[in-house]
């Protein structure tokens, strides 16, 4: 890979949506294809094991057992699904329903969205950042929710009519659960209740991504989403009902997460709160394979800290036994959004006594 790569967003095929990839009947172009080495190991990802995910109730999380869940979750698993969080099914519903509906819009329509080449937000497939990235077969909607006062409407559908109001109704849903889980994860630190939330600032950040897996013609060597953490300090998925896809990385093992319990949401910690919990949380790996015959759809609200905000490990868990592990740091996501599609953990860079390798990527 070559730092040249790196400086703009290189040639895109000339092709706007995964989509049309497969109506039209396109030859795959190569960048789809996995050189993941950690796919190749397990290509045949049906016959993976299932993972037993951590189920932590919002209204038991006054009690000690509770906080322990979640507290277990997130220091070995990295994710647990939520229940009684509040949010009314019927807004879940209309949300997956109105993804659906934007995806299966003609293609116009969807383009009066379209993501600017400068741009993270807006409808379209990865950004190119490098020669000869592997590609994801999803094509998304991206768009940031908060802070209020950034967000673009322009790139905010029109249609399904609800889009907005749903989208907004869920949003705020998903920001009184998580403060909710920081609250609690520091209490079980015995650290002040708004320790990881002042941390990430009073303008921290969220977007919302919904995630279009359309059929693939080549699942045993094309993913969805290739091997990942989150660059955020918590990611919600709101999961397809139908479709499983999604696998975590567990003791350098892959797992199939299976369908959730009715109307859960599944949360995992992102690098970002790996960086504050100094070490102790952890972002795991995790990946969405494809599915030769079905469609896929999931939604994921990502959160953390505000721009430009600093963040490190909180001092009120750095000591002797478990020293400082990361550097104080900000913008993350810009780091992270580079080293994402090279396959590198960007959470590497910013650890202490990091030494680049000589043919590291040069990030200013
Ligand atoms: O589609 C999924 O299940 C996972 C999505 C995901 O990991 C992401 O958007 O970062
Ligand atoms: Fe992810």
């Amino acid at each position: 890979m070559t730092m040249a790569g790196l400086s703009k967003e290189v040639h895109q095929e000339k092709h706007s949506s995964v989509q049309e990839l497969v109506e039209n009947g396109i030859e795959l172009p190569n960048n789809y294809i996995c050189k993941d080495p950690i796919y190749d190991e397990s290509t045949d990802s049906n016959s993976l094991p299932y993972l037993d995910i951590p189920v932590i109730d919002m209204s038991l999380l006054t009690t000690k057992e509770e906080l322990q869940k979640l507290h277990s979750a997130l220091s070995s698993v990295g994710c647990f699904q939520v229940i009684n969080h509040g949010i009314e099914v019927g807004t879940l519903d209309k949300m997956s329903k109105m993804a659906r509906e934007f995806f299966h819009q003609p293609s116009e329509e969807k383009q009066k969205y379209a993501r600017l080449e400068d741009d993270v937000e807006g409808y379209g497939t990865d950004k190119v950042l490098v020669e000869n990235q592997t590609l994801d077969w999803a094509d998304r909607l991206y768009l940031k929710i908060s802070p209020e006062d950034t967000r673009k409407p322009q790139f905010w559908p029109q249609n399904p009519k609800d889009f907005r109001k749903t989208l907004l109704e869920y949003s705020s849903g998903i920001t009184n659960i998580i403060k909710s889980i920081l609250q609690s994860a520091a209490r079980k630190f015995d650290l002040p209740e708004n320790s990881f939330l002042d941390e990430c600032g009073e303008r921290a950040v969220m977007f919302c991504r919904f995630n279009y897996f359309p059929p693939c013609p080549k699942p045993d060597e094309i993913l969805g989403l290739k091997t990942h953490t989150d660059g955020s300090a918590l990611a919600i998925l709101l999961p397809d009902k139908e479709v499983e896809g999604l696998q975590f990385l567990k003791d350098d093992k892959w797992y199939k997460v299976p369908h959730l319990l009715p109307n859960a949401l599944l949360f995992n910690a992102g690098d970002q709160l790996e960086i504050i919990s100094n070490g102790i949380f952890k972002s795991p790996l995790h990946r969405a394979v494809t599915n030769s015959e079905k469609e896929r759809l999931s939604v994921v609200m990502f959160w953390g800290p505000g721009v430009g905000q600093e963040i490190g490990p909180l001092e009120g868990l750095i000591t002797e036994e478990t020293p400082r592990g990361f550097i104080r740091l900000k913008d993350y996501n810009v780091t992270y959004g580079k080293y994402y599609q090279t396959c590198q953990a960007a959470i590497d860079v910013v650890r202490i006594n990091y030494e680049p390798p000589i043919n590291d990527l040069h990030l200013s």
